[in-house]
């Protein structure tokens, strides 16, 4: 039979963690009631790739969480080897048109809510981040890594223009020259190399390492008037952001032509064709 003295402690550490009642599908919300910080976990398996209905669960989770005045927002994922793939390709593949619309359009209102997102926020990187991958993880204020993650905007190789926001984020990391190269060249970097240009803030050994790093950063702000910390986050990414807004239907217009485009269409089809003969090898 279980003691007293077991049960209350029980009942103590599950009163430090409760899950949002909002709390979605594709996202887990998890709210630690001792430090006010809240982790979202990015739940599609296998790679959590952005389809139309993660980003929308990712969306409401990052308003739900600011909403909620929680004292930060870390992001993570469930899977040990792959923080996000990026976009999932299937949904630019032969597409729907008004679900390629729709998934464009959804990525841009998570893109405004996190690199726009009035609390702290870092980035448990605890797998690969290649291109949408990385980009949510750079929207972030803090990135920590695991050992041997890969992460950069590699949508060059796949014969795609970066969007502007993927130019606004890797010039808030990397200074200018690095960026610009590193974009053009869609560049995929190891962890070292990510630590050493600055792409990344720290490297932890496991992901729960990884999330307390995360929360120790967030935690440097806890003597910091949080309406004065925003708006003075707010001065840096304000430009960006009012650039963002005035481009963001032509940026849409792009994207569905770009993906329209047979060619675009062929190299996709071989591209995804490749992820997948890896598998069969
Ligand atoms: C100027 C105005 C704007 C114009 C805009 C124009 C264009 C911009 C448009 C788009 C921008 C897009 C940005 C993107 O995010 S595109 C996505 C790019 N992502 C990648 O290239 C990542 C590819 N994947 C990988 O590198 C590896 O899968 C990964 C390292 C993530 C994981 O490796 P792991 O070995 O663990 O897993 P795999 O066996 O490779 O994958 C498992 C399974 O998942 C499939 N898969 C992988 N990635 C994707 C994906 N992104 N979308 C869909 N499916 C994916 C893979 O094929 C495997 O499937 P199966 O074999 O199990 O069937």
């Amino acid at each position: 039979m279980m003691s007293s003295m077991s049960l209350s402690r029980m009942l103590r550490a599950a009163s430090v963690c409760r899950t949002m009642s909002t709390a979605t599908k594709l996202t887990a919300v998890e709210v630690n009631d001792k430090t006010g910080i809240a982790t979202v976990t990015l739940s599609r398996p296998p790679i959590n790739a952005l389809n139309v209905e993660l980003l929308h669960d990712l969306y409401q989770s990052i308003k739900e969480i600011e909403n909620n005045k929680s004292r930060g927002l870390i992001l993570t994922s469930s899977n040990d080897k792959v923080f996000s793939a990026g976009l999932d390709i299937n949904e630019m593949y032969r597409p729907d048109k008004d679900r390629a619309r729709l998934l464009w359009t959804k990525l841009q209102d998570v893109w405004l809510a996190l690199y726009g997102c009035a609390l702290p926020t870092a980035a448990a990187i605890n797998g690969h981040a290649p291109a949408g991958g990385c980009l949510l993880a750079t929207s972030c204020e803090y990135r920590v890594i695991l050992p041997q993650c890969r992460i950069g905007l590699n949508e060059i190789q796949l014969g795609l223009v970066p969007p502007i926001f993927c130019m606004f984020n890797f010039l808030n990391v990397l200074p200018r020259r690095v960026a610009e190269r590193a974009l053009v060249q869609g560049r995929i970097f190891t962890t070292e190399q990510a630590l050493q240009i600055g792409l990344v803030d720290d490297v932890a050994s496991s992901k729960e390492k990884a999330l307390e790093k995360c929360s120790q950063f967030i935690a440097t702000f806890a003597q910091t008037n949080p309406l004065a910390r925003s708006l003075t986050k707010l001065k840096f990414r304000g430009a960006d952001l009012q650039r963002f807004e005035s481009e963001r239907t032509n940026e849409l217009e792009s994207f569905l032509e770009f993906i329209d485009h047979p060619q675009m269409q062929e190299d996709l089809g071989i591209y995804l064709e490749g992820l997948k003969k890896k598998n069969r090898n």
